[in-house]
């Protein structure tokens, strides 16, 4: 079970520079495995041209390093503490995507400006406030969980509706069902991101789609088969 995760793991953390979203070291993915409550993480500072499937490491919920020769990955924490608070998700990536980023350095959320973005996110994608002194000086991945989750749930959004978020001073964290989704989650993120930038610029004013635009094309295209558990919703064809 386990190698066929690290197996997954690779292949999405490999996906990261394909898809031109990190540089270098940056960035990471994770996934768990909801049974046993394990979940396998790129290592930390390797380079993508050296990634192995078995230089994957395996974390418990409580952070032990169960299995794995290399460090995890410097954000494991804030992994640790998105899988813990938000049962549905089973993948998260985190990258340095530079339209995202630019969005999250200006504490600006990418707002919900048409199907494009409507097709995987069910509303604004929320920039979290700026972390206070005490959560930078302490365990700042742990506290950058934390902030994720309280922003999430200050802002009444459902993490399972709009799987990405915006950590202000550092960059997007994006989830889904497993890996693999969470990385085209991370795709879209980064291609609607440039998209509002100029959309934003061509129209100051509002740029927000309409509630039922958006209703009826997230439903249609989530609603009945919402990977993240039934839509009690009516699709409206
Ligand atoms: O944002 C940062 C560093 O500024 C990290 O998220 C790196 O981008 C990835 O670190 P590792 O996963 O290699 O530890």
């Amino acid at each position: 079970m386990l190698e066929n995760l690290k197996q997954r793991v690779y292949e999405a953390n490999m996906a990261l520079p394909k898809h031109d979203l990190i540089k270098f070291t940056w960035g990471n993915v994770s996934e768990i495995d909801r049974e046993s409550g394990l979940f396998v993480i790129k290592p930390s500072g390797v380079d993508y041209d050296d990634l192995t499937p078995d230089d994957m490491v395996v974390v418990d919920l409580d952070g032990n390093v169960v299995e794995g020769d290399l460090n995890p990955s410097s954000d494991t924490d804030t992994h640790r503490v998105l899988y813990k608070e938000f049962p549905d998700i089973g993948g998260i990536v985190h990258t340095h995507s530079p339209w995202a980023v630019s969005f999250a350095q200006a504490g600006v959320d990418i707002p919900a400006a048409g199907t494009t973005h409507a097709d995987t996110f069910y509303g604004d994608i929320p920039a979290t406030s700026l972390m206070t002194e005490a959560e930078i000086n302490g365990a700042y991945e742990l506290e950058t969980g934390n902030v994720i989750v309280k922003t999430f749930e200050d802002r009444f959004i459902d993490p399972n509706e709009v799987p990405a978020v915006l950590v202000q001073d550092h960059g997007p964290f994006v989830w889904g069902p497993n890996a693999e989704k969470a990385v085209y989650n991370s795709v879209v993120l980064e291609e609607v991101a440039q998209m509002a930038y100029h959309t934003m610029m061509l129209n100051p004013h509002n740029v927000h789609m309409s509630q039922t635009l958006l209703d009826k094309h997230y439903l249609r295209k989530h609603g009945a088969n919402a990977y993240y558990g039934q839509k009690k919703t009516e699709v409206t064809n």
